[in-house]
């Protein structure tokens, strides 16, 4: 296996001086392309690199042939079907019926059908577009695959990301030859068995982020569950109760509070599908029994919903080191009010008749009102302080004495 890996993928008698690539030799294997597409265009590159022979097949070849590297041989339809055992149709399933023409010369080749659907076409069409094609040339042998592979990562070669390529065909000689071509060109081949299996094939593009739609649909259904429950306990209930306005709680504490209890669900739900199974086993007294699906999918996706779990978890700790950072704040400025405000209280005289009206509004001590000093009054408190001696400065002490009590 090292030694395969070793190889190169474009072998050096194919690299001209000048780095572009030269004239194949011609015992390299045939292989026969219709259509210059993007698609075509990056098949051609990497057959190339990968020591084929290659010959494309175009309705207009004159237009085309400066797009493909020297090496290939650009020309007719009907010509380029000629020689090669092996032609990869890199086309569009509408325009299939337009190769009908050539059925005589594609009788006995093997037809590499490379097609994706839209997710309409998928929808409409009860077969796929392998089984498409293999109605119009019944004499040839379809083989699905690379369907999977995009035109760029043909052209940059398999690198990094997913290396394997789906094949299924109903003639095992057919898979064979195209499995080897494709080792040869540096993917991994995975035989999906018979042809029917093209309608599954061909859906494979239009997952989205398969296996994350459940595991994501849980996490958003466990958020909400625990942000109502946490919105009820700690906004609702108080405001209901007491008259309470904490509002402002909504999003920033509620959600910190709702994250870690996500995170911990999740990660339960990460542990408990093992521990069913092994009960399973233990009651069934084998392992060699498929689980029941509902438990197989369970145990399929315990991945991301571990990482979802972890996602939470962190989200949750990146709050909790910002919220404390807002609170010291905020009880340093409830802390001066309340400095500034006590000592006001404790100078304040109730009104008397003998002091008479002027009397009834005693100022607090002169050092409370200073601004702009280093521990002098903030502007906004002065007028609080100024006012003392009224009935609503006992109220403004219980305001801010709550205050703190909250940070
Ligand atoms: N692009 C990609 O990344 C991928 C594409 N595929 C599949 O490869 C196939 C080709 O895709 P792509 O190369 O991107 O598509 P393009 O539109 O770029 O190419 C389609 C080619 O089909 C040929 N063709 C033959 N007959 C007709 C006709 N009657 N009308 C129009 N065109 C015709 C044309 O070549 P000419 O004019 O020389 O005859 C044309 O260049 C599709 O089935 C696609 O699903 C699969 C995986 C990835
Ligand atoms: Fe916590």
């Amino acid at each position: 296996m090292s030694g395969e890996m070793d190889k190169p993928l474009i072998s050096r008698r194919l690299v001209d001086s000048d780095g572009s690539l030269a004239e194949t030799p011609s015992e390299g294997p045939k292989v026969g392309i219709l259509g210059s597409g993007d698609f075509a265009r990056s098949l051609v590159t990497r057959l190339v690199g990968s020591g084929f022979s290659v010959v494309v097949g175009s309705r207009n070849p004159k237009r085309t042939a400066g797009l493909f590297p020297s090496a290939a041989q650009v020309t007719f339809q009907a010509e380029a079907v000629d020689s090669p055992d092996v032609i990869f149709v890199a086309m569009f399933r509408e325009h299939y019926s337009s190769l009908c023409g050539l059925s005589d010369q594609l009788a006995g080749k093997i037809l590499v059908d490379v097609s994706n659907p839209t997710e309409q076409e998928h929808l409409r069409h009860r077969e796929s577009n392998a089984e498409y094609l293999a109605s119009l040339f019944p004499t040839c042998t379809v083989v699905k695959a690379f369907n999977v592979i995009s035109a760029w990562t043909l052209q940059s070669g398999p690198r990094d990301g997913n290396r394997q390529v789906p094949i299924c065909s109903d003639h095992p000689d057919a898979k064979r030859a195209v499995s080897e071509m494709v080792q040869a060109m540096g993917f991994m081949p995975v035989d999906m068995g018979a042809l029917v299996s093209a309608r599954e094939v061909e859906a494979m593009p239009l997952r989205l982020l398969p296996g994350w739609k459940v595991p994501a649909l849980l996490a958003l259904g466990l958020f909400i569950f625990f942000y109502v429950y946490n919105f009820v306990r700690d906004v609702l209930q108080p405001y209901v109760r007491d008259g309470k306005s904490k509002f402002y709680k909504l999003p920033v504490s509620v959600v910190n509070t709702t994250l870690p209890c996500v995170a911990y669900v999740l990660l339960s739900l990460v542990y408990l599908p093992g521990v069913l199974a092994a009960a399973l086993q233990l009651r069934r007294g084998t392992k060699y029994r498929r689980f029941p699906d509902w438990l197989d999918h369970w145990l399929q996706h315990r991945k991301q919903i571990g990482l979802l779990s972890f996602f939470c978890a962190a989200l949750h700790a990146l709050y909790s080191f910002c919220l404390p950072l807002s609170r010291v704040n905020r009880y340093e400025v409830v802390n001066l009010a309340i400095k500034q405000v006590r000592p006001a209280r404790a100078a304040y005289q109730p009104p008397s008749a003998a002091s008479g009206p002027a009397g009834a509004l005693r100022r607090p001590p002169p050092d409370v009102l200073k601004t702009g000093e280093p521990g002098g009054a903030m502007p906004g408190l002065v007028d609080a302080a100024q006012g003392w001696g009224q009935e609503t400065d006992a109220r403004q002490l219980r305001v801010f004495e709550a205050l703190q009590e909250e940070c």
